[in-house]
């Protein structure tokens, strides 16, 4: 039996859609495999009741056919699915991993991205591979033309989840087929001041080049009380606050020493217009780790 930890991850950060994502230090899922003659997936944990254990509907079961590695694999999920933090992808870059090591296949962690990502095709229609690229390499994670490139980064920030559920299917029929040349040109500058704010670990950088006109508007619009969690983050000390992945979850990016502040801002915002939440204070964190392994 193998085991490894595959982290939960926040996509897009505002300006970087399917292109930007960052592996966060918790929540996790555990992935456990052994060889068997066919794929038998169970399931346990956060949210399991909502995932299929037939592997031609889990985003593992997509992993195991394309490296044609059979086996019986238990997920323990500490990823809520459909809550915008790579649920699937958490799984499905874990089994990628843990496959690869159990029948030996010898692929690098970027030779696995695009095979992680044949889960996410399973579950939202499109093989997008910026949650699988940080759940598999961590840090910050470029994924461009198919091409990855990773940085670790070092940056606080606070993952808050409403009771409620998005589908990532859902949430990209509101992603808009054009945009305006100045929208392109802000997003742009956007996006380049996170990148080099990310290799500076510069929290003040990261939040403001997480804005974005293209997307996130459409995305909130499907988040009940988006607007005053995002105003109470920002009164609180975040240095930036968007959309997780196609949320529900809220992504806010602060200094260490703000980071309860805003957790605690962020829930009571969700709570004044009556929904519940939980907030993880993390900081952008590793890739999978294989930590167990017996004969
Ligand atoms: N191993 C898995 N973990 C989580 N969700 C899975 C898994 N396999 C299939 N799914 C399905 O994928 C959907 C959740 O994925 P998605 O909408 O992309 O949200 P998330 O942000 O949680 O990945 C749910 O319908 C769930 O049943
Ligand atoms: N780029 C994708 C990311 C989806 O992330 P998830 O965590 O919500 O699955 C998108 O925005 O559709």
């Amino acid at each position: 039996m193998l085991t490894v930890r595959a982290p939960a991850t926040s996509a897009n950060l505002g300006s970087g859609f399917d292109v930007f994502g960052v592996a966060l230090g918790t929540p996790a899922d555990v992935v456990r495999v052994e060889r068997a003659p066919e794929t038998e997936i169970s399931v346990t944990g956060v949210g399991s009741q909502y995932i299929p254990e037939d592997p031609a509907k889990n985003t593992v079961g997509a992993v195991a056919e394309a490296l044609d590695a059979p086996a019986r694999i238990c997920i323990d999920k500490g990823v809520r699915p459909s809550s915008g933090l790579g649920s699937s992808a958490a799984s499905a870059a874990g089994a990628a991993v843990a496959l690869n090591e159990l029948y030996d296949r010898g692929l690098s962690r970027e030779e696995l991205v695009p095979i992680a990502a044949e889960g996410e095709a399973l579950v939202s229609g499109e093989a997008h591979a910026d949650n699988v690229a940080p759940s598999l390499l961590g840090g910050f994670t470029i994924v461009a033309d198919g091409v990855v490139t990773q940085v670790d980064a070092s940056i606080p920030v606070v993952a808050c989840l409403p009771e409620t559920t998005v589908s990532t299917r859902d949430a990209r029929q509101v992603v808009p087929d054009r945009a305006s040349l100045s929208d392109v040109v802000d997003t742009v500058g956007n996006a380049a001041t996170l990148a080099v704010g990310m290799t500076r670990n510069d929290p003040e950088l990261v939040g403001r080049g997480m804005e974005d006109a293209i997307v996130t508007p459409e995305r909130t619009a499907l988040i009940d009380g988006y607007d005053r969690v995002r105003e109470a983050a920002l009164e609180a000390g975040a240095t930036g606050v968007t959309v997780s992945g196609a949320g529900p979850g809220i992504l806010a990016v602060c200094y260490p020493s703000s980071q309860r502040a805003v957790a605690g801002a962020m829930i009571d915002a969700f709570d004044a217009v009556g929904i519940e939440s939980r907030a993880y204070q993390t900081t952008v964190g590793e890739g999978a780790t294989c930590y167990h392994s017996q004969p």
